[in-house]
């Protein structure tokens, strides 16, 4: 479900403390710590920058704002995480905010030179939302390393734009501001690559699709991604989305009460 422009920015205010317009196209910046997030976010916003903590926690907030194509967008930079399965506060919160916000476009960065380790993430943010540009960042980098990377097998592969980029340099940034817009306005449909798991896990989360199906329609979050974490047993995500539908969809039932259901 895509949520309204003003319930969005209500929940965004509520739940993340950030104060996103109603005519505003938001943007997640999510990737591993050290790719170069803040780097692109510095070089998008300039200097329409908010800093703050996340609500809550002593982990800094930064977003910024800027205009393209007569559109204006918000981005926010999240704390450098490697996996969604979080463990530590600044994966909760990129978790959470991938979760809950619903961005209109999500730019995962993927350092280069160690493809193999960030593509884990991508495909873990895949699960959440097909809204999903890559942004390959530290290309020059890579070609110190003597790597080369076929960029049109990786879209292929990956189903969503990849955008080869040197941000310090700004290199890139052109084609990164196209990619956004266009998956944003929804001009460009992307169809990323889905993990298939084993047949048992496929069957399980089969099993428990119907009883996620409501939660997830009102959370506009795949039951799909629910139903995997239910699998992992992970206490960390069920937690914020009994926080989650506690605050902004009250009446929506329960992780609790839906368990009892099961
Ligand atoms: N050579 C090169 N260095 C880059 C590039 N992009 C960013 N850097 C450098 O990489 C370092 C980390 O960049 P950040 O933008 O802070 O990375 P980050 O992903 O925000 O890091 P965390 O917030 O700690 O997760 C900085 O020294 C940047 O100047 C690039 O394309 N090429
Ligand atoms: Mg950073």
């Amino acid at each position: 479900m895509i949520l309204s422009a003003e319930k969005k920015s209500i929940l965004w205010q509520n739940y993340f403390g950030i104060s996103l317009a109603n005519d505003q196209l938001s943007i997640a910046l999510a990737g591993n710590p050290n790719v170069g997030k803040s780097t692109i976010f510095n070089a998008l916003t300039g200097l329409h920058q908010h800093t703050g903590n996340w609500p809550g926690k002593t982990v800094d907030n930064a977003q910024g704002s800027f205009r393209y194509q007569q559109k204006s967008f918000l981005i926010v930079d999240l704390p450098g995480t490697y996996s969604l399965l979080a463990k530590s506060v600044e994966e909760q919160i990129a978790r959470d905010f991938l979760c809950f916000a619903n961005p209109d476009v999500t730019v995962v960065v993927l350092d280069a030179t160690c493809l193999e380790r960030n593509l884990n993430l991508a495909l873990q943010v895949f699960e959440i939302t097909p809204k999903v540009v890559v942004c390959l960042n530290l290309m020059d980098e890579a070609g110190k390393k003597n790597l080369v990377i076929d960029i049109p097998s990786l879209e292929r592969e990956l189903g969503v734009p990849v955008i080869a980029a040197a941000a310090r340099q700004g290199e890139g940034l052109t084609e990164l501001r196209r990619k956004i817009f266009e998956v944003a306005t929804g001009s460009l449909k992307t169809n990323p690559r889905q993990i298939i798991y084993s047949k048992d896990v496929e069957t399980a989360i089969n099993e428990l699709l119907p009883l996620v199906e409501d939660i997830a329609i009102n959370n506009a979050l795949p039951p799909r991604w629910i139903a995997l974490r239910l699998l992992d047993g992970d206490g960390s995500f069920l937690k914020s989305l009994n926080g989650f539908l506690a605050n902004d969809q009250p009446s929506v039932h329960s992780w609790e009460e839906s368990k009892c259901a099961l």
